[in-house]
């Protein structure tokens, strides 16, 4: 079976930087695959590369077997890749209700356009009760849900996420990434990038790591979650309380 995204040897960087080296990933339909790293490993180059918004240097990219490698940004989304950015790119002094309209492009004339905004509100019920607040005014927990709405009313069928949780309170980020959850069960599979590595592999089906613009290592998320080293480096235990959770989860299935 092929996958959605296929990412092959993909090489890219800004001018004579190179930052990605010879990275290869794929994403299956119908899931969510995270890539987590430290801060610099080359996150959002990533995602700026497969969006087509860097020159890729070598490798290839195909999108349910079509090779999009050269396409542009306005190709891709016509072909179904979203992506939402860290900054998130609301209009600040628009409503909600309002910025979910415009997420609904797709969708011609005015009825249609309602009911896909309609469709927005019952997965994300909390945007229902603030649909008359300016998108400046609210938490930043409901300014990521109104930019995941936003995005789900696109339609892509590969939606890529640049740190959804970046700067929210602990609470909300397990909010906010239960909500990518929720896209993933409305059909849309999910390329998330997070820094927040135990919430995004306890949402996600595999996981990479990428260090230093490359893959590090890889596997099902459940793996990731109870592997040594992902839990010394990235989950804030050590190497002894990593492998004591891998024996009691062992124990446990
Ligand atoms: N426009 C640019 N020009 C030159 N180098 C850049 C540019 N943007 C990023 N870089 C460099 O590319 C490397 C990877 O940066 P990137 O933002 O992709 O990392 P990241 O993993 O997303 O980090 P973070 O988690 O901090 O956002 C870094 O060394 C960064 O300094």
């Amino acid at each position: 079976m092929r996958s959605l995204l296929e990412v092959n040897n993909l090489e890219a960087g800004y001018g004579r930087v190179s930052v990605l080296k010879d990275i290869s990933l794929k994403v299956e339909a119908g899931t969510i695959v995270t890539v987590i790293g430290p801060n610099g490993a080359g996150k959002t180059t990533l995602l700026n590369a497969l969006a087509g918004l860097l020159d890729v240097g070598g490798g290839t990219v195909s999108l349910e077997g079509s090779d999009i490698t050269r396409h542009d940004t306005e190709d891709r989304i016509y072909q179904g890749m979203g992506l939402v950015t860290e900054q998130r790119n609301l209009f600040s002094t628009m409503t909600v209700q309002d910025n979910l309209w415009l997420g609904a492009f797709s969708r011609r004339g005015r009825a249609g356009r309602d009911e896909l905004v309609e469709e927005a509100y019952r997965l994300f019920p909390r945007l229902r009760e603030r649909k008359l607040q300016t998108a400046g005014t609210l938490s930043g927990g409901e300014r990521q849900m109104l930019a995941l709405g936003r995005a789900f009313l696109a339609r892509p069928r590969l939606l890529m996420l640049d740190e959804p949780s970046l700067g929210l309170a602990p609470l909300v980020v397990r909010d906010t990434l239960e909500t990518v959850g929720r896209l993933r069960d409305q059909g849309i599979s999910v390329l998330l990038v997070e820094q927040n590595a135990r919430a995004a592999l306890k949402v996600a089906d595999y996981g990479y790591v990428l260090e230093n613009g490359a893959i590090s290592l890889q596997g099902p998320a459940s793996d990731l979650l109870t592997n040594p080293a992902v839990a010394a480096s990235y989950l804030g235990g050590s190497q002894d309380e990593a492998r004591a959770a891998a024996t009691t989860e062992q124990a446990c299935s």
